[in-house]
């Protein structure tokens, strides 16, 4: 591995482990609550000190003036969106080296294994890895299962795309979280974090990095539980200390007095 990238990936999980915040959803879904202003969404998040942030090259320019204090990871992917006839239909919307000139430390790629367009998604993520490589730059695989191979999602089929997208080369897996998660953990050569969800309850989202990082997980990257939620920094702030201080789910809802 080049020394950029060693230097990056130790920028980015510097006890091993990370909560990065995802705000690249305008991207996909448009301008959902939460993320209607970026800059005030960016400021609470800010306040609550994550480790990374995750948004489109577009906006890291946009919002830069925001970002000089957090590793940044661009999404650069993002054709498929929730309107879209088929949004596994996800292709390039960057180059490595734009996002990069934005203020990019890592980039993201989007894979769903199972889907119609498995093979073009594997082909992005090589060429991107291959781009990626002589600037240094860690690639991050975001890795969901999809119909119509994988109708259901279980321990083994997460660590299956894991696994492809490691041996392609991602630096970083971003991927859902199934029980036994050790299981993806232990077959997966590079630091998996695990990704969110739609809003639920808050318990839930953070009993799950709990176990997550319990199983192995180098931590997690969320969005809407974040930014759609009231207080944006305390999720962070509670979301932190599981992740870096091995705090239980209990005990950071009680602290920041979460519901
Ligand atoms: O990483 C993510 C999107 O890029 C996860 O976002 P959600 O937590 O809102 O699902």
């Amino acid at each position: 591995m080049s020394p950029g990238k060693k230097i990056r990936i130790k920028r980015l999980f510097k006890d091993g482990r990370a909560l990065i915040v995802a705000l690249d959803h305008g991207r996909r879904h448009g301008p959902i609550p939460g993320i209607e202003d970026m800059a005030s969404t960016l400021e609470k998040v800010l306040e609550g000190r994550p480790d990374a942030v995750m948004l489109t090259p577009a906006m890291i320019q946009r919002y830069h003036e925001l970002l000089s204090n957090v590793f940044v990871v661009a999404r650069i992917d993002g054709t498929g969106t929730t309107r879209s006839q088929d949004e596994t239909d996800d292709r390039l919307i960057s180059s490595v080296a734009r996002a990069v000139y934005s203020g990019a430390d890592a980039v993201s790629v989007m894979i769903y294994p199972g889907s119609r367009n498995e093979s073009m998604l594997w082909e992005k993520l090589a060429r991107v890895v291959e781009e990626a490589e002589p600037l240094g730059i860690p690639v991050m695989a975001e890795v969901v299962p999809k119909p119509p191979v994988f109708t259901s999602v279980d321990a083994e089929v997460v660590a299956y795309g894991a696994r492809i997208a490691a041996e392609l080369g991602a630096d970083i897996v971003k991927t859902v979280y199934a029980s036994d998660f050790s299981i993806v953990t232990k077959k997966t050569p590079v630091p998996v974090v695990v990704l969110g969800a739609s809003k639920a309850p808050l318990s839930e989202v953070l009993s799950k990095v709990e176990e997550a990082v319990k199983s192995g997980a180098a931590g997690a990257a969320i969005g809407r539980n974040i930014f759609q939620h009231e207080s944006p920094d305390r999720v962070v702030k509670a979301l932190m200390e599981i992740i870096h201080g091995g705090a239980s789910h209990l005990e950071v809802l009680k602290k920041y007095s979460l519901s």
